[in-house]
């Protein structure tokens, strides 16, 4: 079944506003650039796709549009078959279907909010749960994420970094999504924090059959996580692979990401859980 389709999807921001934010003048006479071309793309129920691209390339834009951050230039974006600008779906549906984690979620954390508050919020806002069902969902979906319930209790700065992205993960699943997508959401952990909670997601993804948008840089933690790989470059997805086979692989960019793989060490991370 598929849960996400990108038909053709374009986006362009207009010059005007890059070069204000880069203090930069006309010199080209171009109106606008496109940060994304007409990209086609196709995430199955319970898949995770990689995203993969160089800095700039056009995935953060990506996600922003399949999140309603930011509006199509032209195309199309379906969740479940049906458009996101569609008279069928309504904003809060694809605020509820589709969760990010980013980078620096953890910066999203009230320092003043316990994190069983930080669970309670979605799921008051989102499913109109009522306080015994809250407390119940808060205790799996913090076990889920691999932290025991005292967790509830705590505050952000009494969490380590793995620990505050685990409960920005229970937070992105406390409604139920169906689609998660992960903006670089493991890039400031070591690799240890980075491998136990890649085995927490993969667990929780064949629990609940959910699907994962994962964009990183690093094409080793691609290797570990993802069923397929989108390669980006300069605003198109130049190629799709899921056999790790270089030699299958056409586009320069891809070869440049393989030559990555060799620095990267695999660490099994069973012993290791950053509790
Ligand atoms: N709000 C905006 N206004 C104007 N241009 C933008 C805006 N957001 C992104 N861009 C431009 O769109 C292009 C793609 O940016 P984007 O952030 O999607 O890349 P990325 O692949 O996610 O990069 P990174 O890996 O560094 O986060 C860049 O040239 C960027 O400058």
């Amino acid at each position: 079944m598929i849960v996400l389709e990108l038909r053709q999807v374009t986006k362009a921001f207009p010059l005007r506003l890059l070069r204000r934010r880069r203090g930069l003048k006309a010199q080209d006479g171009k109106a606008s650039v496109q940060a994304v071309k007409q990209v086609d793309l196709v995430l199955h129920r319970g898949e995770t796709l990689g995203l993969v691209g160089e800095s700039g390339s056009g995935k953060s834009t990506l996600a922003k549009l399949i999140m309603k951050l930011e509006t199509l230039s032209s195309g199309q974006i379906l969740l479940g078959g049906q458009s996101i600008y569609g008279p069928h779906m309504k904003d809060l549906q694809v605020y509820k279907s589709v969760q990010l984690v980013l980078q620096d979620s953890a910066s999203s954390l009230h320092p003043r909010m316990l994190v069983k508050e930080v669970l309670a919020e979605p799921m008051r806002n989102f499913e109109a749960k009522r306080p015994p069902e809250i407390r119940e969902s808060s205790v799996q979906l913090i076990r889920a994420v691999g932290l025991d319930e005292s967790f509830l209790e705590k505050l952000p700065h009494q969490l380590s970094g793995g620990q505050k992205q685990r409960v920005c993960i229970a937070r992105a699943l406390a409604v139920q999504p169906e689609l998660i997508i992960f903006d670089e959401s493991l890039a400031s952990l070591d690799p240890l924090s980075q491998a136990s909670i890649v085995e927490m997601l993969q667990q929780i993804q064949r629990q609940q059959e959910l699907s994962y948008l994962f964009i990183t840089h690093d094409l080793g933690l691609a290797r570990q996580l993802c069923d397929r790989v989108a390669v980006m470059y300069q605003g198109e997805i130049v190629e799709t692979f899921s056999e790790w086979e270089e030699g299958k692989l056409k586009h320069p960019y891809t070869h440049a990401l393989f030559a990555t793989l060799d620095e990267h060490v695999e660490i099994s991370s069973a012993e290791y859980a950053d509790k």
